[in-house]
């Protein structure tokens, strides 16, 4: 074995195959030498990307020697796929087992490797906070945990301290409140929502221990130390997704492993001097709010309550009226309509950092939040009008069901979002808008649609626009509740329950009835189907898959505010 300080060589056998494994820089490499000690393939791993070494030939799964030799060693490594279900690469774990010529030459292959894996990964996380939703998505939670996850995390010798949730908003008041110290990031397996918890719990605590309000619509928030890590297992993942590329529970595991840092933007949503939510992905109006209120009430469909929902919204042909308000990015850095796409290493994203924190103190690795901040200045836009949807994104928001996202050339965390405006049209025209989301054409591309890249946006609805809604609807709401109630006595099967748009309310399930008002009004083409008989004022707005208690609001893009274990879209040429 040939050692010095810049590489490490020695012959290795792989089954019955000899090898020249090489140590040098920043990678490991084995290169097949043939029976005329000619080079062939070599297969080369960055060391960033090892996860472990191992004594002996050790199985992936049971961490078990199989046979056990003095000159053997495992090596496991992230493997890249040829495709995942997803836009971006699936990784897995690569095992290769080395026979060394001697034992001394095993030892210090093992020595060397963990040495250098230390020195070229500070980064990684060694003990971890991890949250399982059991009753996320599938309700497999537990289960991707414990099968999947639990395996590599002892093999790349991290400790983990486990919650499995009792209720919800238990992961977010846990690191409101508890003592965090001594982890190295805060991991939830479950989905969007689950996300959101631990978001909310991480922006506040950083907040908290800094003394900052973040009730300010105005204030600079102190960005968060701890890295986020999300194991896929919700219903949309649309976080996960649009982070990693794909949404599997190993990839993402893998990348937590070897300490990933991907910076994300985070929307304030403010209503007057009120914090009301963080948002990482859609805060959406009008249709995305009304599928969202229509699912709630199919929870027991699972993930297919969003499809169903859809549907059903889609064809209530609904559009409301509205006032935006946008404060404009600067169009100069990127747009967008600009056909790219954030992946690893995104130039625009990198650098937005110096832009987005002129203030930062490397050596105390502090924000200085007292700076005046530029980010609020600009002339703003107003836009009135009748919309099918608003919508704002921080970042793609690509999901399975719509694998280039609602905005696809937004980044991940450049400190703006992409506000998507789809203005009153026919129902076909709205179709074709939502199917250009499923594949490769521009939904942007349609006349009664406009997108901006933004910083801040403002809503609100036309003076008198909730009252005259609620008296609407009171009026509606009472007329369904008496003929229904008349209907009930023919047949009680039919009464279901129902809260479209945030208004709970009694409506009929079979609408098929002759004569009645809801008939009529169809019959003019004026309104919708199976949930409502009058055109509605007011929707109301999603927040990554919650719905808000407002709708006039305030929104401002806070950018790199949080850290995930990721690394953004890797493109399929990027081996
Ligand atoms: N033990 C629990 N019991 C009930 N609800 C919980 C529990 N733990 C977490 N929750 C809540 O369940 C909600 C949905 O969880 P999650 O995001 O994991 O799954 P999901 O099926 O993907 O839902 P969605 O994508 O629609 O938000 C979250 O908002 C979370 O606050
Ligand atoms: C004719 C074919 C029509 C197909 C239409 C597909 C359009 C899909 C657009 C993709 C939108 C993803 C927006 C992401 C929202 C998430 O932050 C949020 C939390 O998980 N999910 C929902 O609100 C759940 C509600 C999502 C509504 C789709
Ligand atoms: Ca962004």
């Amino acid at each position: 074995m040939e050692i010095d300080s810049a590489r490490v060589e020695s012959s290795v056998w792989i089954g019955n195959k000899r090898y020249r494994a090489l140590l040098s820089g920043w990678y490991f490499s084995w290169t097949e030498i043939d029976k005329r000690n000619r080079e062939k393939k070599t297969i080369s791993v960055p060391v960033s990307e090892v996860i472990g070494v191992k004594e002996g030939r050790v199985e992936i799964q049971t961490q078990k020697k199989v046979e056990d030799t003095d000159l053997d060693f495992t090596l496991f490594y992230v493997k890249r796929n040829s495709r995942g279900n997803g836009h971006g690469l699936s990784w897995s774990l690569g095992r290769t087992q080395f026979c060394c010529p001697s034992r001394g030459v095993r030892d210090q292959w093992i020595t060397q490797l963990r040495t250098t894996l230390k020195t070229h990964s500070p980064s990684r996380p060694h003990r971890l906070l991890v949250f399982i939703n059991p009753f996320g998505g599938k309700k497999m939670g537990k289960q991707i945990f414990h099968s999947l996850v639990a395996p590599l995390f002892e093999l790349a010798g991290i400790s983990s301290h486990v919650v499995v949730t009792e209720r919800a908003n238990q992961a977010r008041d846990y690191i409101l409140k508890k003592d965090l110290t001594g982890f190295d990031g805060v991991i939830c397996v479950g989905g969007d929502g689950m996300f959101s918890e631990l978001l909310h719990g991480m922006i506040g605590r950083t907040q908290q221990d800094a003394g900052v309000s973040e009730h300010d619509p105005t204030v600079m928030l102190q960005p968060c130390d701890l890295h986020i890590g999300i194991i896929p297992a919700g219903s949309t993942d649309c976080v996960c997704f649009a982070t990693v590329g794909i949404n599997d529970p190993v990839t993402s595991t893998l990348h937590i492993i070897i300490g990933d840092s991907q910076p994300l933007d985070v929307c304030s949503v403010h209503y007057q001097n009120t914090l009301v939510r963080y948002s990482v992905s859609m805060v959406g109006y009008g249709f995305y709010g009304d599928v969202l209120a229509e699912s709630e009430r199919h929870r027991w469909m699972g993930p297919l309550r969003y499809d169903y929902s859809g549907f059903m919204v889609y064809l209530c042909n609904r559009s409301y009226p509205g006032i935006v308000q946008y404060l404009p990015a600067d169009s100069h850095i990127s747009s967008p309509r600009d056909k790219t796409r954030c992946l690893s290493g995104c130039r625009v994203c990198s650098e937005s950092k110096e832009r987005l924190f002129p203030h930062f103190d490397s050596s105390s690795s502090l924000y200085s939040t007292s700076q005046c901040n530029s980010e609020l200045e600009g002339e703003w836009v107003t836009i009135e009008g009748r919309f099918k949807c608003v919508s704002l994104t921080c970042m793609s928001s690509s999901c399975p069901r719509s694998p280039n996202g609602l905005s696809p050339s937004a980044h991940l965390a450049d400190g703006t979002a992409d506000l998507i405006m789809v203005r009153e049209t026919n129902p076909l025209g709205f179709l074709t808008f939502l199917h250009r989301h499923t594949n490769k054409q521009d939904q942007f591309d349609l006349p009664f649609v406009e997108v901006h890249r933004v910083k801040a946006v403002r809503f609100s609805l036309p003076p008198g626009a909730i009252e005259e809604d609620e008296e609407e609807y009171e009026e509606e709401a009472d007329r369904e509740i008496q003929t229904s109630a008349e209907r009930e006595l023919e047949d009680p099967e039919k009464l279901c329950s129902g809260n479209i748009a945030g208004h709970s309310h009694q409506h009929l399930a079979g609408w098929k009835e002759k004569g009645s008002e809801t008939s009529r009004l169809k019959g003019q083409g004026f309104v919708c189907g199976p949930c409502c008989t009058k055109p509605r004022l007011v929707s109301v707005w999603n927040c990554d898959g919650e719905i808000l208690p407002h709708r006039e609001i305030s929104c401002r893009v806070h950018g790199q505010l949080v850290r995930l274990f990721a690394r953004g879209i890797e493109n399929s040429t990027m081996q």
